[in-house]
């Protein structure tokens, strides 16, 4: 497996909910809020929720999701895009949103896949911290690794939060990247198509 797709987490030394709820706690002191008024009594519980909710994608294996596929194509070899894919994740700098779309192309070679792991696999790596060129290798090799098609193509387009909320606060850019494997790096054609189709 691909050294950039491989799981990268040491799952031993984890703190547990009750110290994550205390980090939470001198976060908010270090905002200068007051940790013993009502409306914060709940809230480092709730952080802790939410965290394991959005960073879900550390105890996710994305091979494991791209395992089922159909080998029944009855002669279709040409592209499958999902397009449009809306998606959430946290800068590794920052730890603030990251907000876009992602869309998804490959090539079949005598597989596919349900189009609903396309998706899948956007949530497992965008539910850790990234950035996102690492993002866009990450679902085009992972896809690549378990399908063997003829070509991945993957688009992210994303507003990053850390670049509208703070620092140089410019809201509303969009910054795309894009990675290409296979037919689709090699065949200048293959790349229109897939840029084509998304903007039609
Ligand atoms: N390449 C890349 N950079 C990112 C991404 N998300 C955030 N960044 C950038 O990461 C950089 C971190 O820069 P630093 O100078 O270490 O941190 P900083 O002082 O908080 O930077 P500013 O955001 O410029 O205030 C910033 O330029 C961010 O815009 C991403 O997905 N990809
Ligand atoms: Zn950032």
């Amino acid at each position: 497996m691909d050294a950039i797709v491989k799981k990268l987490h040491d799952h031993d030394n984890r703190p547990t909910e009750a110290e994550a709820e205390e980090a939470v706690r001198t976060l908010l002191r270090f905002i200068g809020d007051d940790i013993g008024r009502e409306g914060l009594r709940d809230t480092p519980k709730r952080v802790v929720k939410a965290y394991k909710e959005m960073f879900a994608g550390y105890d996710q294996d994305a091979e494991e999701e791209l395992g089922r596929t159909f080998e029944e194509v009855a002669g279709y070899d040409d592209i499958v895009l999902v397009k449009d894919i809306p998606f959430f994740s946290h800068c590794e700098h920052h730890m603030v949103p990251i907000i876009g779309k992602a869309h998804v192309a490959y090539l079949p070679d005598g597989k596919v896949l349900g189009l609903s792991k396309i998706a899948r696999v956007i949530e497992i790596y965008g539910r850790r911290l990234q950035i996102q060129e690492t993002l866009t290798a990450q679902i085009a090799h992972g896809i690549d690794d378990a399908l063997h098609p003829r070509g991945v193509a993957v688009m992210i387009e994303a507003e990053h939060m850390c670049m509208a909320m703070r620092g140089i606060k410019k809201q509303g850019s969009t910054t795309i990247t894009t990675s290409f494997t296979g037919a689709f790096k090699s065949d200048p054609h293959e790349q229109v198509r897939f840029m084509t189709l998304i903007r039609g």
